[in-house]
């Protein structure tokens, strides 16, 4: 163990210590802020504060919990460890960076500093000598000497800064800093941090003790100064702003894909039904606490229909969400509106190995009884027996689809669905499945032209018998559809390739439009605006789809990324820039800080009209009749290639890379 501790900077003593998936053993964290006024928010703009801010990181994996994460065994390095939008450059910029060599001094007079180190991110050491030259040797507590430059060097805070709830409050501010204090937290199960306005939530991939009753009870009406960083503190703040002010708030959660965004937003809202309840009139308690039991279950729902698993996190929510908790003036819980964007639904139809499609299409199959079955026409079949199910994995190492497909029926209940509007969802799904099985091959060897699989026929059946809908017009449609050309309809011939890529976008639309009637039908039960309640305020929570970087990332992976990246500039500018203008406001001696900048020349490339970025590229090349891949990646080439310094052409056939 002691030399596993050693190797691994983020290992939890006592629980083992593998990285997430191909994560290369890094850590990950989420991030949260105080209040901060203001009246942005993102969908919904009713005079709302911005509250907190979370970012998360996940370290260690050695899941015990619902979905947890994959494992391998791993070596976590912590260079990646503070929160992405805390760049080390930032924090360099935004305190003093080591000049000369001074280090923190012990009591037995020695230099502390910290080094880089490629292993272990950092190392650290004291200064034997100063060599002249701006050079230093530093004995460090690995055992080595090294000759490194002045300059390279972070100060070492003195060690009553040793787990400070506050990074904010460290002498020296460095990243080496931050991330060891991170790690000394961690180390003692001590999972979140603030650092000045947020919070930083590290995952811990195990239960920990830390949200029972007695956790909320300790919590509620606390300020900051008089309880331990904590997800509920945030929450509880945002509440009494709320409360006392009046003002609408917003807790934002931001972090890398699996870092812990959701489970912590799950957190948020718990403590809040459960705050809000207790506060709510006697006559009043059996619908109160009815509500605050249909919006907590109302997310096993959405993450049967939006999460899937990952090779990062085994329960990805391939979407994001914007929840709104509404709150009568006296701060009981009035309801709730879900908000939702951009979901994977490439996924539908396409999955890497490693990963799943969405839980539902398993729990469906595995869970559901013969009546159902029947009714859906999957009687007899299963995972491996569907195009769209049969590659990646079947079932994910600990969570039984027939337990959560249970719990999803459970829920589906107390959410307030009638039997018929389930089985309505679920046929969809069911005729997503039948889809994918329609198969087509060319007419000839001679002829190109798409017709249908010996068994198509009998599959395109059971599409249309679940949707309801004739089987003719559905074939006419798929294999000779009518496009207009000049005045007149003709018939056009389809490759078997073009017919493919026609059902699976039948199946990627039906998910999604199915997955936003379930939004809608749940908000149907939790929404309570329109009753009366027009003075109620609402706390909301946005969760995002976190980043991820593979080798090759798909269209809607950019999306998600430049979402955060947009994200991040947003809460910059909040954060920081409007800030520092405060301060300028008010005479305040400050050296201007430019947080935002570093985002921009990315983001200009994705977004900008003229020169045309990413995004209006792509829009123009999908009108053009014989755009293809290829000619889209020459048109980026020619635009961006040596003119933006985030853009390279891939050295690997088609594609290009955003640095
Ligand atoms: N506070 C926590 N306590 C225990 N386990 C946690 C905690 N936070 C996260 N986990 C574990 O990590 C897994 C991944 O977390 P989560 O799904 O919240 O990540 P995420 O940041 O929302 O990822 P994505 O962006 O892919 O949706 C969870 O399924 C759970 O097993």
């Amino acid at each position: 163990m002691a030399s596993q501790k050693r190797n691994n900077p983020f290992s939890r003593t006592g629980s083992p210590s593998p990285a997430p998936g191909n994560n290369n053993g890094r850590p990950k964290s989420t991030i949260i802020a105080s209040p901060l006024s203001g009246s942005q928010s993102p969908p919904h703009n009713r005079n709302q504060s911005f509250s907190s801010l979370a970012g998360v990181m996940s370290p260690t994996n050695n899941g015990t919990g619902r979905y947890r994460s994959n494992s391998k065994t791993g070596t976590p390095t912590s260079n990646t460890f503070a929160p992405s939008f805390i760049k080390s450059e930032d924090m360099q910029r935004g305190t003093e960076v080591v000049k000369g060599i001074e280090g923190e001094n012990d009591f037995s007079g020695k230099r502390y500093v910290w080094l880089k180190d490629p292993q272990t991110a950092f190392v650290k050491g004291w200064i034997v000598e100063e060599l002249g030259n701006n050079q230093i040797l530093v004995q460090c507590d690995d055992g080595s000497q090294r000759e490194v430059s002045a300059d390279s060097v972070d100060k070492v805070n003195p060690a009553k800064f040793d787990k400070a709830d506050d990074m904010a409050e460290l002498t020296h501010l460095n990243e080496a800093s931050v991330v060891h204090n991170l790690h000394m937290r961690y180390q003692a199960d001590l999972i979140y941090t603030y650092s000045g306005l947020f919070l930083v939530a590290i995952n811990p991939y195990c239960p920990l003790p830390i949200y029972t009753n007695e956790y909320i009870n300790m919590y509620k009406g606390q300020s900051r100064e008089e309880t331990k960083p904590h997800i509920y503190a945030m929450a509880d703040e945002a509440f009494r702003n709320l409360v006392d002010e009046g003002e609408n708030q917003s807790i934002l959660v931001t972090g890398e894909s699996g870092a812990g965004k959701t489970e912590n937003t799950k957190k948020v809202i718990q403590y809040l039904a459960a705050v809000a309840h207790s506060d709510s009139p006697v006559k009043n308690k059996i619908q109160h606490s009815n509500l605050s039991q249909q919006i907590l279950r109302a997310n096993p729902i959405l993450e049967a229909f939006g999460n899937a698993q990952t090779v990062r996190n085994n329960n990805s929510s391939r979407f994001g969400k914007f929840i709104r908790i509404e709150f009568t003036r006296t701060g009981t819980i009035a309801g709730a509106f879900i908000d939702w964007y951009l979901l994977e639904k490439s996924r539908v139809v396409r999955l890497n190995s490693h990963e799943r499609n969405y839980h539902v299409f398993y729990q469906l199959l595995k869970g559901a009884d013969r009546k159902m079955k029947q009714d859906f026409l999957l009687d007899g079949l299963d995972v491996e027996d569907f195009a769209y199910t049969k590659d990646g994995h079947d079932t994910i190492a600990g969570v039984s689809d027939r337990d959560e497909w249970n719990s999803l029926i459970e829920a589906f209940e107390i959410v307030g669905f009638s039997e018929k509007e389930q089985v309505s969802i679920l046929r969809t799904i069911a005729s997503v499945l039948h889809l994918g099985n329609i198969s087509v091959v060319k007419e000839s060897r001679a002829a190109d032209q798409a017709r249908l699989a010996p068994d198509a026929r009998s599959q395109a059946e059971k599409v249309c018998r679940l949707l309801g809908i004739p089987l003719e017009p559905f074939l006419q449609g798929l294999l000779h559809p009518r496009v207009k050309a000049g005045r007149e309809w003709v018939e056009k011939v389809q490759t078997p390739e073009q017919v493919r890529l026609s059902i699976d976008a039948l199946a990627k639309g039906i998910y999604e439009r199915s997955f936003g009637d379930l939004v809608t039908r749940v908000n149907r039960q939790l929404d309570r605006t329109g009753m009366g309640l027009d003075d109620s305020h609402f706390i909301g929570v946005l969760d995002i789809a976190g980043f991820e970087i593979f080798e090759e990332n798909s269209f809607e992976q950019l999306c998600i990324n430049y979402t955060n990246e947009k994200l991040q500039q947003f809460f910059n500018h909040h954060m920081f820039v409007l800030e520092q203008e405060e301060y300028a406001r008010e005479q305040i001696e400050w050296k201007f800080i430019d947080f935002g900048h570093d985002l921009q020349p990315t983001i200009d490339l994705i977004e900008l009209p003229n020169p045309i970025g990413i995004f209006s590229c792509l829009d123009e090349d999908c009108v053009m009749p014989k755009a293809t891949d290829k000619s889209f990646t020459e048109k980026l080439h020619s635009l961006w290639d040596r003119k933006s310094p985030k853009y390279r052409p891939s050295r690997l056939g088609q594609g290009f890379m955003i640095l």
